[in-house]
């Protein structure tokens, strides 16, 4: 039968080669190759089938997430598959489950904080996976105040132990995803007790957090151990598929050298010993790590969400205003459908080239770190927060725009959308919360503002540098199209950063005590954070552009979409770049202006930039968002696909609509 592709017309309407633009989004020919061939490995297989996860109870979604994970792991085996396809396999199962932890905390916990000896031991247990293990460091009373855990790891000399206690209720290890069920392993964060001292790196911290490798042993928990789940999380499916645990320990024993020994030691007498200058921030490392990946994953969740949406909207017919009864209009026509789809279609695009950018500055800094050289910690710490908490507050909120944008059938689960939705939102809230994360930045930022004069700004924060230009230089944008220059457009960011920046450091100056200054000023200080990561996100687009990218029309439609995200990001921000009085009303109402025209120019491009993702239907997983476009019978399909409407009759309709048909109630 031949197959009908209803989005056909829209796709012959690309100004750009799509085969270029897939090979610039996947980064390059080797990784668009390397995707594809996992994406369509698991969408041909049965094994991977998921449209009904959010119809199963938990029970029956565990079991099914384990087979699944379970199935992949022989895959990996079977086929010989590398460590970064396997990477991808379990991208493409789109299913949170125990080996994320393990393979994306756990080993890189013992990689970054274990001595040479003990990652000899324990790394190759860890990726045979003869051991599972998850990262325990938040508990019930502690998540974003690492400093407060409050389970102690406490050395014993005579028997060359420490011993891991939970003294309070709010002492319970609580989240950890792999650790309610499978994992055998855990990296447990506690604090370090010597000789009745607690123990930290500089003199204001009374304690902070070490590392220890504990066993959980046989599957049944050791003695002393209580294990559980936290109990059902939000959405159906959706994040359910992880076993988010709790853990308790009373007085449980294990040898000295389970501690992860690169950042500190103690000895066999019981002497604490800090490793020659590495910084205790290293304690931290995995979480530098994790965020670096989030944000090199989130551009594809946001893409996922934009690309149904686009589709949907490139299909959909609503009325015109001339006319109420003929539908005519594609919902893609309207300029408020544009104006809310397309930025979101632009953020995609940005955060991908960001998060490769991330990549590269996370890479250079774990060479360094393994040299010993930390001067760059500082600027990957600032950086994988910040835009681990911009890109993915901005994507979930984009997918729920997503939703509405596909009007009612966009909160149909079969759209895809809401489990999309469910299992995204978390990522605002683990590995840091975003707040919180913002609130690191701008201390970053703030400080390095303070140091000018006597220590030269790197890096990201080099536009602190010119903060002279920054500060008495206005925009010289004068017509439309000044706006879609790229380093105007840089510029203008810098500015607004740099001048947002200067003035919470002066109000900060005026506290006695900077640290109620900051708590008093976080609510602007989030402001100055946000407008410095929004200053990366749009300079490194830029800098994508000035970057020889081969295809017919490619560079162009990336240009697009660059002003598209900058000038979005002006206008919603417009309070911001006019209160620092570097842009006149009359200059943000220009940049409004082309907005609508870069628009217009997108417009064209919509259903191609969308297929240049190239997701695969099974990992859309959504009956609107099909790459033939056949929505509608496969909407009405779908309906008749849930086992709701096995029957027509319900469970319950005899028992409670009878007797109100009938007039019985009396007898219920
Ligand atoms: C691929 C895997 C799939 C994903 C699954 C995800 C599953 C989820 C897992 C988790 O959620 S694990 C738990 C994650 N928990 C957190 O992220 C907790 C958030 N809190 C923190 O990170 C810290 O507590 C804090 C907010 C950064 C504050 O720490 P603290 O109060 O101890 O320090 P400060 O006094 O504020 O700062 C001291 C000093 O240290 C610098 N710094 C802080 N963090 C880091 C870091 N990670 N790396 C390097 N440096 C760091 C900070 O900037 C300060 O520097 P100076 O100002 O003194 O120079
Ligand atoms: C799905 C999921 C998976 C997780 N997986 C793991 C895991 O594998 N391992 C692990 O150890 N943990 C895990 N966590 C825990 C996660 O890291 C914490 O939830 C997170 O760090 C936030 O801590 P909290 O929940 O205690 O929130 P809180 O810190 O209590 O934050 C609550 C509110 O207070 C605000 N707030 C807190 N501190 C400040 C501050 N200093 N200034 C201003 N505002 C502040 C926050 O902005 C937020 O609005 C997971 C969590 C979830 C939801």
């Amino acid at each position: 039968m031949e197959l009908v592709d209803h989005l056909r017309d829209e796709r012959n309407k690309a100004q750009f080669d799509v085969e270029a633009m897939k090979v610039v989004w996947a980064g390059s020919p080797q990784e668009l190759q390397l995707c594809d061939r996992m994406a369509n490995l698991v969408a041909n297989h049965p094994a991977f089938e998921k449209l009904k996860r959010p119809m199963l109870v938990r029970k029956e979604l565990f079991k099914n997430s384990l087979r699944k994970a379970a199935y992949a792991r022989k895959l990996v085996i079977d086929l010989g598959l590398s460590e970064e396809e396997a990477k991808w396999l379990r991208f493409y199962i789109d299913e949170p489950t125990y080996p994320d932890l393990h393979w994306g905390m756990f080993i890189p916990a013992i990689e970054g904080q274990g001595s040479e000896e003990q990652k000899e031991k324990w790394l190759p247990l860890s990726r045979n996976m003869q051991i599972i293990g998850c990262y325990a460091q938040t508990e019930m009373g502690h998540g974003s105040n690492v400093q407060g855990l409050e389970t102690t790891a406490t050395f014993d000399a005579q028997q060359d132990h420490f011993i891991i206690h939970s003294p309070t209720l709010t002492s319970t290890k609580w989240w950890p995803g792999g650790l309610g069920k499978v994992s055998t392993h855990a990296v447990v964060y506690a604090r370090l007790i010597v000789n009745g001292e607690f123990h930290g790196v500089h003199g204001w911290y009374n304690y902070y957090s070490f590392s220890f490798f504990l066993y959980l042993e046989d599957h049944s928990p050791l003695p002393g151990i209580t294990v559980g789940d936290v109990g059902l999380k939000f959405g159906n499916g959706a994040y359910n598929t992880m076993d988010n645990g709790l853990l308790r320990f009373h007085h449980v024993r294990i040898p000295r050298n389970q501690m992860l020994m690169r950042v500190s030691q103690v000895s066999r007498e019981g002497k604490y010993m800090q490793c020659d200058d590495v910084p205790r921030q290293l304690i931290y490392g995995t979480m530098v790590s994790v965020r670096q990946t989030i944000v090199a994953m989130v551009s594809r969740t946001l893409s996922r969400a934009v690309c149904i949406a686009t589709r949907y909207s490139a299909l959909r017919r609503q009325h015109s205003s001339s006319s109420l009864v003929v539908p005519c209009f594609l919902m893609i026509d309207y300029q408020s459908q544009q104006s809310r789809l397309f930025p979101l279609l632009a953020s995609a695009y940005a955060f991908k080239f960001v998060g490769e950018w991330l990549k590269w500055l996370y890479t250079d800094v774990k060479q360094r770190l393994e040299a010993n050289d930390f001067s760059t910690l500082p600027e990957a710490h600032a950086s994988t927060a910040g835009l681990k908490s911009l890109t993915t507050s901005a994507t979930v909120d984009g997918i729920e725009e997503c939703m509405k944008l596909c009007g009612g059938d966009g909160y149909l689960v079969s759209s895809g959308l809401p489990e999309l939705f469910a299992v995204s939102v978390p990522a605002c809230t683990y590995e840091g919360d975003n707040t919180v994360l913002m609130l690191q930045v701008a201390r970053f930022v703030v400080k390095t503002v303070s140091e000018v004069g006597y220590k030269e700004p790197l890096g990201t924060s080099s536009y602190i540098r010119r903060l002279n230009t920054l500060l008495h230089n206005n925009c010289l944008v004068q017509t439309g199209e000044d706006w879609v220059k790229g380093d105007r457009i840089v510029e203008a960011f810098e500015a607004r950063a740099a001048r947002m920046a200067v003035t919470c450091t002066q109000h900060l100056a005026k506290f006695q005590d900077p640290e109620q200054g900051f708590s008093e000023l976080s609510a602007d200080l989030v402001e100055v954070a946000v407008a410095h990561c929004q200053l990366i996100v749009v300079s490194k687009f830029v800098e994508k552009l000035a970057q020889d990218i081969p295809g017919k029309g490619v560079k162009e439609a990336l240009e697009v979409l660059c002003y598209v995200y900058a000038l979005f990001l002006v206008h919603k921000h417009q309070g911001d770049f006019l209160v620092t009085g570097y842009l006149t009303p009359k200059q943000a109402s220009l940049a409004n202006r082309q907005l609508r025209i870069l628009y217009s120019r997108l417009r064209p491009n919509a259903i191609a930039l969308v297929d240049a993702f190239n997701h695969t239907d099974h990992y859309l997983s959504s009956v609107v968002g099909r790459y033939d476009g056949n929505v509608y019978p496969n909407l009405y399909q779908a309906a008749f696909n849930d086992p709701f409407n096995d029957s027509h009759v319900p469970d319950g309709y005899h028992q409670y609509i009878h007797p109100i048909l009938n007039q019985t109630l009396a007898k219920l």
